[in-house]
This record gives C-alpha cells, sequence and structure tokens, in this order.
C-alpha cells in the first residue's frame, strides 16, 4: 500500500511513499527475550567499563562488513560464541551487526535498505529481518555492534544493540550526532574519509551534550526528541586519504587529543577500512601490529575493530541480476578475513591483551 503523493510545489521528484510499520509494533511482535534484554545490558556495561579502565580486556568488535545472509551471519556467530567464550577472560568480543552500509557514491545499501539484494527496497522485511537477527545473535550470548545511519532505524533496532559507530561519512553530520546524544549504548565516531580526526573529536564532543531535535515516536508519530546527552561516546581510527593512522604514534596523538578536549582518551583502532586499504591480508597483518602495542603495554589503546566472515574476501554483487550465485560467506561489501584468520588473530590479540594485564598487576 503507498500513501498518494502530494499536488502542488513539493513531491515534485518523489516516486513513492510507502508507510511502514511503527517501531512498537514491531518490538510487539519481536520482542525481546529477558535472556536477551540481560546479554544486551550486560554488554553495554561490559563495553564502557573497558572504554573507562575498568576493565583491563581488550574489546574487539568483529564480524562481517555486513550482514546479506542471515543463514551465514547465524553461522558466523555461532563460532564467534564459541570462541569469545574460550578467549573471554582476554578479550571482550562483540560482533559486527552491520545492517546498514554508506556508500562512496551508489550501491547495496545493506540489508535494511534491501533485503532481497534485488533493488526492490522491501525496507519493511529488512528492519524485520535486521531485528530477528539480532534477538538471534543476543540468545547465543554475543553483544551486538552496528553502525547508525538513517536517524529512525533506532527507533526499531537499537533496544537490541551493545555497541554503536558513526561512520566516517557521518561523523560530521548534525543529525547523528544529535542521535548518539540519546542512544543508549556506547558509540565510537570515526575520523573522516580523509582522516581527519577533527571531526570525530567534535562528534563525541557534541553528542555528549543534551541535545533536542526532529525524531520519531515508538509509534511513529513525528516528534520533538529531547536527549541526556551520550557520556560513552569514543574515538575510532580507520585511516584516511591520507594513509593509515593504526601506528603507536596515531593513537598516542589521538590519545592526547581526545583527552585535552575533556574527552575519553581511550580509542579504538580500525585494522579495515583505510587501515588496510580495504586488503583484507594487510588487515590481518595490522591487527598484529596492533597487537605489538597492546602487549608493548599501550593503554591508550581500549580496542580492536576487524571485518570477517566464513570465507576470505569480497565478491560482486550486482542487485539488477537476482538469479546470480553468492558464495556462501563471503562478504559482499568490503573484503573480510577468513574465519581461521580471525581464530589466529583473535588468539594473538588475546595473548597481548594477557600480557599488557600482567604488566600492570607487576
Ligand atoms: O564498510 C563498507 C564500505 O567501506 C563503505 O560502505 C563504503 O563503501 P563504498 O566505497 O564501496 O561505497
Ligand atoms: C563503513 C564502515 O566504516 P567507515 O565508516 O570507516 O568507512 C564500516 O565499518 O562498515
Amino acid at each position: 500500500m503507498t500513501t498518494p503523493l502530494r499536488a502542488g510545489t513539493a513531491d515534485l521528484r518523489v516516486t513513492e511513499l510507502s508507510p511502514l510499520p511503527a517501531p512498537d509494533a514491531l518490538l510487539a511482535d519481536l520482542p525481546v527475550s529477558p535472556s536477551g534484554r540481560a546479554a544486551v545490558e550486560r554488554g553495554r556495561s561490559e563495553v564502557a567499563a573497558v572504554l573507562d579502565g575498568l576493565d583491563d580486556r581488550l574489546l574487539v568488535v568483529v564480524g562481517p562488513c555486513s550482514i546479506h545472509d542471515v543463514t551465514a551471519g547465524l553461522e558466523y556467530a555461532d563460532r564467534l560464541a564459541s570462541l569469545a567464550g574460550t578467549l573471554r577472560d582476554d578479550l571482550l568480543v562483540v560482533m559486527r551487526t552491520y545492517f546498514e552500509k554508506p556508500r562512496t557514491t551508489v550501491g547495496w545499501k545493506g540489508l535494511v535498505n534491501d533485503p532481497h539484494l534485488d533493488g526492490s527496497h522491501d525496507i519493511a522485511t529488512g528492519i524485520a529481518t535486521a531485528r530477528r537477527f539480532l534477538l538471534e545473535v543476543g540468545e547465543r550470548g554475543l553483544p551486538c555492534a552496528t553502525e547508525f545511519l538513517e536517524p529512525i532505524t533506532p527507533q526499531y533496532l537499537a533496544d537490541l544493540v551493545s555497541w554503536g559507530a558513526i561512520g566516517a561519512r557521518t561523523a560530521e553530520s548534525q543529525i547523528h550526532r544529535q542521535l548518539v546524544s540519546g542512544l543508549s549504548m556506547p558509540v565510537g565516531f570515526k575520523n573522516g574519509t580523509d582522516g581527519d580526526l577533527q571531526v570525530a573529536v567534535d562528534g563525541c564532543s557534541a553528542a555528549a551534550a543534551p541535545q533536542s531535535f526532529l525524531g520519531i515516536d515508538p509509534s511513529g508519530r513525528a516528534a520533538l526528541v529531547s536527549t541526556a546527552g551520550n557520556p560513552d561516546t569514543h574515538l575510532v581510527l580507520r585511516g584516511g586519504r591520507t594513509g593509515p593512522n593504526h601506528g603507536p604514534e596515531h593513537v598516542a596523538a589521538a590519545s592526547t587529543r581526545m583527552g585535552a578536549a575533556g574527552l575519553n582518551p581511550r580509542v579504538l583502532v580500525d585494522a579495515s577500512h583505510a587501515n588496510s586499504g580495504k586488503d583484507h591480508r594487510r588487515q590481518a597483518e595490522v591487527a598484529r601490529s596492533l597487537a605489538g602495542q597492546v602487549a608493548s603495554g599501550s593503554t591508550a589503546l581500549a580496542g580492536v575493530m576487524l571485518e570477517s566472515f566464513l570465507v576470505e574476501g569480497a565478491q560482486p554483487l550486482d542487485v539488477t541480476e537476482p538469479t546470480s550465485v553468492l558464495t556462501y560467506g563471503q562478504s559482499v561489501t568490503d573484503a573480510c578475513m577468513s574465519w581461521d584468520t580471525t581464530v589466529d588473530v583473535l588468539t594473538t590479540l588475546a595473548a597481548a591483551s594477557r600480557e599488557r594485564s600482567g604488566r600492570r598487576q607487576g
């Protein structure tokens, strides 16, 4: 069912308006169980404790660049839940469950926007599929991480998320900063695609402040949203057009800059994106060099982000060719490390975290 378009001077380039179910209706259809809610709450407080240096484990945000196939995503979640349990004394593992992709120009915008991967943009199904996926991952005891892109999506999904990101392409956006000021979980701002840190530093400051802005309420009505500000914002270094920024000198400089602005000086480093040139082999090398920084005692480094799936690399997705066969467990967006490499990298990061804890205690 679509809404008739207005005649006159507005909507001349709008081709269709289709109402979506209200957030409350979706939450009533797909409620969180008591154990799922406990997993979200535990995830949020553990992430905040790591970021505040109260828990000396290393935070690892790891998983596919995007979820495009729920079956493969849940197979990955099963494997990750088991590995996270083995490494839990040294690593706090949060799974990347990314459903909204910001594109440099155009391309598939993720499972929420186009769940059938065919350009049909069945967003109602996309939001429900993403919510079901988050519920399933939560039942496995794994906290979930996601990037918030559309300002309306959090009303449908945010109650199931333990760590949020504002990406490099939106860190400077007032809309996203306002949104973060009302989110209930710790949120990392990425540096800009050009490598500029200041947009992310400013993003953290703006999101820490109370804000008033336009949004929707749980019944889907347009609403004035007033927020208290988010005290758990932090910086994520992801490299930029000028080069990578994962080295110890970059981490130290970024930490100093955050501290000078009165913000959390402990940072995350994304081993992928411009820190790896989107090359999954290089990503594993960067992750191992970050393990070296942790092992040598760097307290500025609170966590690491990794893009990983069952099968290494990436495959092209052509939404105009819906019949084309995709390789199971391989990314359709950025190249990911294979599962075997992920096990090796997480084991190395766990050993580094253990060594850092030993240094602190010794
Ligand atoms: O994380 C994924 C991508 O880096 C991001 O969505 C941009 O992708 P694009 O440059 O291929 O559009
Ligand atoms: C899009 C992403 O990263 P960035 O904003 O750093 O490009 C991502 O992590 O999926």
